[in-house]
């Protein structure tokens, strides 16, 4: 384990409170792969299990456009494969094993959730893949030495390529299974109902697949584990599509202002830095969605599902004492967040989430009036118009990193004036207050600007992508693909209002090459980011042709 890690510039270090943390042994500039791994078992949510191929987790239209549809297996018919070579894989590791448990319990029920026991069902196909491999290594590990690497002088070249290949494979296959093992189960800290149900989905797979060298108490310590190391894949627009357990992945602690992201590229996880990271400096990455909790709940939820007290320099900043002390560049982007932090508990008694959802469910058969004097539409509207020059003096920061001082700066400015907005409307009437950094609002405006964009109100909605802009600045971290994402929507809207002129379409053009840099950045060049990226691009060539026209 510790040479895979070398080979990527890595090591484990013991750590008092995380108990071992993923220590950098070089500068990692931002956007470079800090590592990459594959997982010890994934597995495709219902929805997603017709798409994507279930062993590689690719499209496969989106590899090779003259590929053939997903073929199912002939046996079972219930998994889906996008090539014989993937087919094949998926047999050894587990198929061979799995096809005739799923021909015999082949279920009318296709969800996830066995409503009687409340059982995830996920988990427990997860853990018939996992334990397979384990038992599997775990037996081979009995038998032979895996270290060693040497070859018979006797073996011809190409055999000694693909004698190569098998060691490489079974020495990943080691590193995985052992850094699944050596991982964290907090066992002790699960409710004895969470045990319960853990006992169940251990006795079924334990009763389909009677394994040699794991006992079905193994399996609920396996079952522990994946509750606090698995992750979500999800796609290049941050749609999820199956869950997996990588291992290797799962040394990484958490930070509520991490330095790295997750990526996947089909099932291969991707580890990228966003921001520049020192050579002995901890990687580090959000479990949870920052943007959207407050500093108590996301205390209390890194609490129940991870089991620790969260000690990250954003939870630690203290307000009120931010105001005495002077700051460097470093420092004045934790008063940011701390200021955030303060501005989500004020904001967390919002406005009605009836109110809110009616609103959103109504979208279509409201005509535009009634819309337009809508409460939520009014607020945005006042606050668009107070920081909107804060806002376009923010972007021009976006374009380089050498601006980093007045980029905080018109950062710091703008959450000033939210802020003191915020206690100026505590003072004023309770009524018509509008509390941006709230879970609601900000769940709100995000679908507000996808409804005004479905309607094609696309002078409205940049106004309000370029709020939301300003707000996600603020909370997640500069380089975050929910920000990429959001600047190339944005770019888009402003494109499209053709009533906006010269001055929209220049900001437009702005906007789009602050998204191409930051799609190299959070979403690299792999073959499914490229198309992202050539979209970016395309719209850029039309949105410059169009300003030379105008
Ligand atoms: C995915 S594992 C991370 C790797 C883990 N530290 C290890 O050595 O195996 C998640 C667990 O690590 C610990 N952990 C992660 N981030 C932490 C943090 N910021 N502070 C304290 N403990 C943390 C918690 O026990 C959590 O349940």
């Amino acid at each position: 384990m510790e040479s895979f890690l070398f080979d990527h510039y890595l090591k484990l270090e013991s750590n008092p409170i995380s108990y071992r943390s993923l220590i950098s042994l070089r500068h990692i500039p931002k956007g470079t792969t800090v590592m990459y791994s594959y997982p010890l078992a994934c597995l495709l949510i219902q929805s997603t299990i017709k798409t994507y191929c279930n062993q590689c987790l690719k499209i496969p239209s989106l590899t090779t456009s003259s590929s053939p549809p997903l073929q199912a297996c002939s046996k079972c018919k219930q998994i889906f494969y996008c090539s014989v070579s993937c087919q094949k894989k998926s047999w050894t590791l587990h198929h061979k094993k799995l096809c005739s448990i799923y021909i015999s319990k082949k279920e009318k029920d296709d969800s996830n959730l066995d409503i009687n026991n409340n059982i995830n069902k996920m988990d427990e196909e997860i853990l018939r893949r996992v334990s397979l491999r384990i038992d599997k290594y775990l037996e081979k590990k009995s038998t032979s030495n895996f270290s060693s690497s040497s070859f018979s002088p006797l073996e011809t070249g190409k055999e000694r390529e693909k004698g190569k290949e098998i060691n490489e494979n079974e020495r990943i296959n080691q590193v995985i299974c052992e850094a699944f093992l050596s991982l964290m189960s907090h066992r002790e800290n699960l409710t004895s109902d969470q045990i319960e149900k853990y006992k169940i989905i251990a006795e079924r797979v334990w009763s389909d697949l009677k394994f040699k060298n794991i006992s079905q108490d193994d399996l609920i310590k396996y079952l522990c584990k994946f509750s606090c190391n698995n992750f979500q894949l999800h796609d290049n627009q941050l749609f999820t599509y199956g869950e997996g357990v990588y291992p290797v992945g799962s040394f990484i602690n958490h930070s509520c202002h991490p330095n790295s992201i997750v990526m996947y590229e089909g099932e291969k996880q991707i580890i990228k830095s966003i921001e520049d990271i020192d050579a002995e400096e901890e990687i580090t990455i959000s479990y949870i969605d920052a943007a959207v909790m407050n500093r108590t709940s996301r205390k209390n939820i890194l609490k129940e599902k991870y089991c620790f007290d969260c000690q990250c320099s954003r939870c630690l900043v203290n307000f009120i004492n931010i105001e005495k002390n002077k700051f460097n560049n470093k420092n004045k982007f934790k008063i940011t967040l701390a200021k955030i932090d303060q501005l989500m508990e004020k904001g967390s008694e919002d406005i009605k989430e009836e109110i809110i959802d009616d609103l959103i469910k109504n979208w279509s058969k409201m005509n535009n009036s009634k819309i337009e004097s809508s409460l939520i539409n009014n607020q945005i509207y006042f606050i668009y118009s107070k920081t909107s020059f804060i806002l376009s003096s923010l972007l021009p920061h976006l374009r380089e990193d050498t601006l980093r001082s007045s980029y905080l700066h018109s950062l710091d400015n703008l959450l000033n004036y939210l802020l003191s907005k915020v206690v100026v409307e505590k003072e004023e009437e309770e009524k018509n207050t509008f509390k941006l950094f709230s879970t609601t609002t900000i769940s709100i405006m995000t679908k507000y600007f996808y409804n005004l964009i479905d309607a094609q109100r696309w002078h409205e909605s940049w106004k309000l992508g370029k709020l939301i802009l300003g707000i996600y600045l603020v909370i997640y971290p500069r380089y975050h693909p929910i920000i990429t994402l959001h600047l190339f929507t944005l770019g888009k809207c402003m494109w499209n209002d053709l009533e906006g002129g010269k001055d929209v379409i220049k900001e437009a053009i702005d906007i789009l090459k602050i998204s191409k840099k930051s799609i190299t950045i959070t979403h690299g060049d792999g073959e499914n980011n490229k198309i992202v990226l050539n979209d970016v691009i395309e719209l850029l060539g039309m949105a410059e042709k169009e300003l030379k026209n105008l």
